[in-house]
């Protein structure tokens, strides 16, 4: 059976200037040790303007904290205004890029193309796509939360090589518990994360499948993690509001122990 290392991304949203920035990273640091590092990989997603702080602040201290940022052009350079490219994020060393969060959807416009355009770009400059997908409560109320995200999979994934996809990090994140402090049951999670491995399966192979990290994300917090966490298909979250607070992320990657 194949292991996956937990990844628990703190997805900060537009919150948190570069200052308060090396402030909440220095507070995680303190507060993480190696044996956390060893059990979970660790990441934040700061706005873009705190990205060179971060950068700055883990490679002087030699943090094992991971980072990204929250998005990525299509574009690799040029006339794109307030674009940021691939390239940008790479040179500022980057792991991760999220795609395609429900808020890029829902106020931004972005569609499944855009997010495969997304996932692709990140893929160019060696950064590691979170493709986030997710169902609202209309398509909940209908029961047709499993077709629905498995779409936006396909979608996501369109002409993405097995090569590629094997290190993608997949965010299970029903837009209605978003911010809502209503977190799906882990039953729910489970029902979805698990569709979603079985549809890499099918796309892929089994063995990718078992090697991608499926996340949820919505409404976590240090006291229901435990339960989401002990999904076999659930392989760490993406954590918004709570990942503000540094002490709850902090009891968040502990949530062995919680
Ligand atoms: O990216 C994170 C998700 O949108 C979850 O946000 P939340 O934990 O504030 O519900």
């Amino acid at each position: 059976m194949t292991t996956r290392t937990p990844l628990m991304a703190g997805n900060w949203k537009m919150n948190l200037n570069h200052l308060e920035a090396i402030a909440h990273v220095q507070k995680l640091s303190f507060a993480l040790a190696d044996k956390d590092y060893d059990a979970v990989e660790v990441a934040v997603l700061p706005p873009f303007v705190d990205l060179r702080s971060v950068q700055t602040l883990v490679d002087g201290d030699k943090l094992k904290i991971k980072y990204g940022a929250q998005d990525i052009s299509a574009h690799d350079s040029g006339a794109y205004t307030g674009e940021i490219s691939g390239s940008m994020l790479a040179k500022l060393k980057c792991t991760y890029v999220a795609v395609g969060h429900s808020e890029r959807r829902q106020y931004h416009g972005e569609d499944d193309a855009t997010c495969n355009a997304k996932v692709k770009a990140a893929y160019r400059h060696g950064l590691t796509p979170i493709l986030c997908v997710g169902e609202g409560l209309d398509v909940r109320k209908a029961g047709e939360q499993v077709p629905y995200t498995l779409a936006q999979l396909d979608g996501g994934l369109a002409d993405v090589p097995a090569e590629q996809v094997e290190s993608i990090v997949i965010a299970y994140e029903p837009v209605w518990a978003i911010g809502t402090g209503e977190v799906a049951t882990p039953e729910d999670a489970q029902e979805v994360c698990g569709a979603i491995r079985g549809r890499l399966a099918e796309l892929y192979s089994q063995e990718l499948a078992d090697t991608v990290r499926i996340q949820y994300g919505g409404s976590v917090k240090s006291g229901n993690i435990a339960a989401i966490m002990a999904q076999p298909d659930v392989d760490g979250a993406l954590i918004g509001g709570a990942a503000l607070d540094a002490d709850e992320f902090v009891k968040i990657v502990r949530f062995r122990d919680q």
